[in-house]
């Protein structure tokens, strides 16, 4: 049976959700979803509108702020990868249950990084 005609019987009382971004983790359309992988939308579809990129949701309520928060993530990790040096002092796992969120706190060391030699 295809996805589209799997029956799903809800429990009375439950409360049911929808989670767009939980299309990232179809292994269908991405393979490999839960590894790393910067450049695994390659190729695919980035229009609004997208039924394989949600990460700003769609249609009449799509995020206000898609652009604005694109910018600040590439002059973030512009910033991050060209001036700072990091690594993580305590590991946590990652929970998606949909929602993504940590069993305990991840800890990241950041300093200036040195300037290199001429
Ligand atoms: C990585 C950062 C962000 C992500 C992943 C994100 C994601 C989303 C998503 C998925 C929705 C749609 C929610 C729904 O379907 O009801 C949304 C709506 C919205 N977002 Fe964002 N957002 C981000 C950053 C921002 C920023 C920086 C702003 C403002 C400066 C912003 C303002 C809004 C507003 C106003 C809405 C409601 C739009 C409407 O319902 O008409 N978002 N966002």
């Amino acid at each position: 049976m295809s996805k589209s005609k799997a029956r799903y019987t809800v429990p009375a009382g439950w409360i049911v959700a929808v989670s767009p971004s939980l299309i990232h983790f179809d292994e269908e359309i991405y393979e490999n979803p839960l590894k790393f992988n910067p450049w695994r939308w390659k190729g695919k579809e980035m229009i609004w509108g997208s039924k394989t990129f949600m990460v700003f949701g769609g249609g009449v309520r799509l995020c206000a702020g898609a652009e604005f928060a694109r910018l600040q993530i590439a002059m973030f990790l512009h910033h991050l990868f060209a001036y700072y040096d990091f690594s993580v002092v305590q590991e946590c796992e990652l929970i998606r249950a949909p929602f993504l969120h940590f069993t305990k706190e991840l800890l990241i060391h950041i300093s200036p990084s040195l300037p290199s030699e001429p």
